[in-house]
């Protein structure tokens, strides 16, 4: 939801020690020989990004070879027994040719999930989700690799109405020509080409097995796309009031237990576990349904703000954003900036979308660790850049604000004479 380019984490060169401690924190719950036994060199597409490295540092500390693929080199260090292959994941001669001997590939590249990307052009968000997912396919049949996982989303479901405890088996995709962004459309064709893959036969004799699995917001220390958005946006005081029902609900997962996750469905696809998840998707999360803004309160008693007790209309938050979304779309061509929250993301906290996760718990044997929100903020306030003053934005946005809300009052007296 919340990324910001002028929050880049610092790498270890520019002072700051780089992690890949969510490793230890993840709960295998007595399968990590079979990870080991099963995966004996693993690729990771996306494996710059924040979930794709912490995974790789994971797979790498369980003893697997770890290939990281993607078109930007992670901002940490690279792990012992990983190495980065740079490279675009629509190229099938790169793709196929970084994949030589791996036994299982994770695939978590995706594009235009939030803020300014979610504004990018159609056809690259396409090109990445939908043409990347098609070439990691062919490149698993060519090499006769059996095991793919997908890092889906929640979003291949959630079009804008209610989800109460939404299960696998009973919420449909959502429908694709329907108005939603681009990223959950791309997200729910990958996903489905991931899942329709399965089975198929592989030079051999193997099947191909796949899962999906579907989290929600990711977060963890280090985190770059919701927390430094939500902290910046705090600062600026943009986050000082409240919209919605207090009673909208959403789930989060953390980076832990998201790996978590991964591992048990590699696991969950091989002949030791009855290749339980092979066509399957799942539904992870930490096991918690919360409201956004008592989520995130943490952050502002942390920051020395107080708890936001204005409440805002929420058309007027909607049209702020779609104004934010038009100023951002405008200025592009000469000054870039990341639109405080765009209309998705301002219906993503108006409507509740929660998630079962029984399946997951039953059959890849998936049980969230406890994490509180405030430890994350802890690390982030101790490694964060400097504060950039961007508080022109929040003067823009302000007065759009007053000149909104009297938008009811003109129409209503208009409409009277
Ligand atoms: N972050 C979240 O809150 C969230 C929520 C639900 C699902 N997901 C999914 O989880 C996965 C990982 O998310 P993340 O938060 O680590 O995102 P991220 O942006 O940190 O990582 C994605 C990586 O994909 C790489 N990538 C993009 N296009 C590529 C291309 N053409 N070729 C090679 N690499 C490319 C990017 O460089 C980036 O390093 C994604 O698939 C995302 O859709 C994320």
């Amino acid at each position: 939801m919340f990324p910001s380019p002028g929050d880049a984490i610092r790498t270890r060169a520019n002072g700051v020690v780089p992690h890949c401690s969510q490793a230890s924190d993840c709960r295998l719950n007595g399968h990590s020989g079979l990870l080991c036994r099963s995966t004996s060199k693993a690729l990771i597409t996306g494996g710059g990004g924040y979930f794709g490295y912490h995974l790789g540092c994971a797979l790498a500390s369980q003893g697997v070879r770890v290939i990281l693929f993607d078109r930007h080199k992670p901002r940490w260090e690279i792990p012992n027994k990983a190495v980065f292959i740079q490279g675009d994941v629509r190229d099938h001669d790169a793709v196929f040719k970084a994949c030589e001997g791996v036994d299982c590939v994770f695939h978590a590249a995706s594009y235009g999930m939030c803020g300014s990307e979610q504004l990018e052009k159609e056809e690259e968000i396409e090109s990445i989700n939908v043409g990347g997912t098609k070439v990691v396919i062919e490149v698993c049949k060519k090499r006769s690799i059996s095991r793919l996982i997908y890092t889906s989303s929640v979003n291949v479901v959630f079009g804008g109405t209610d989800i109460e405890d939404g299960d696998e088996e009973t919420v449909p995709y959502i429908l694709l020509e329907k108005e939603v962004d681009h990223y959950s459309r791309t997200k729910a064709i990958a996903d489905q080409m991931v899942l329709g893959a399965n089975g198929t036969l592989l030079k051999g004799g193997d099947k191909l097995q796949t899962c999906v699995l579907r989290p929600p917001g990711i977060y963890g220390p280090e985190e770059q796309k919701h927390i430094p958005r939500v902290v910046g946006n705090i600062q600026r005081r943009l986050l000082s009031f409240k919209f919605g029902d207090p009673n909208t609900l959403m789930n989060w997962i953390h980076i832990s237990n998201l790996i978590q996750g991964h591992l048990l469905a590699a696991v969950a696809l091989t002949a030791d576990k009855d290749y339980i998840a092979s066509g399957q998707p799942y539904y992870i999360h930490d096991g918690e349904n919360v409201n956004f803004f008592e989520w995130i309160a943490p952050l502002y008693e942390k920051l020395g703000f107080q708890k936001p007790w204005i409440h805002l209309p929420t058309y007027l938050v909607l049209m702020a954003a779609t104004f934010l979304e038009y100023a951002h779309l405008l200025l592009k061509p000469v000054f870039s900036f990341t639109p405080f929250l765009t209309k998705r993301e301002v219906m993503k906290l108006l409507i509740t979308h929660t998630f079962r996760i029984d399946k997951a718990q039953k059959e890849l044997g998936f049980y969230p660790k406890k994490f509180m929100l405030a430890e994350t903020v802890d690390h982030y306030l101790k490694t964060r850049p400097k504060h950039q003053d961007q508080s022109w934005l929040t003067i823009i946005f302000l007065t759009f604000g007053v000149f909104c809300m009297f938008i009811p009052f003109v129409f209503l007296s208009l409409t009277h004479s």
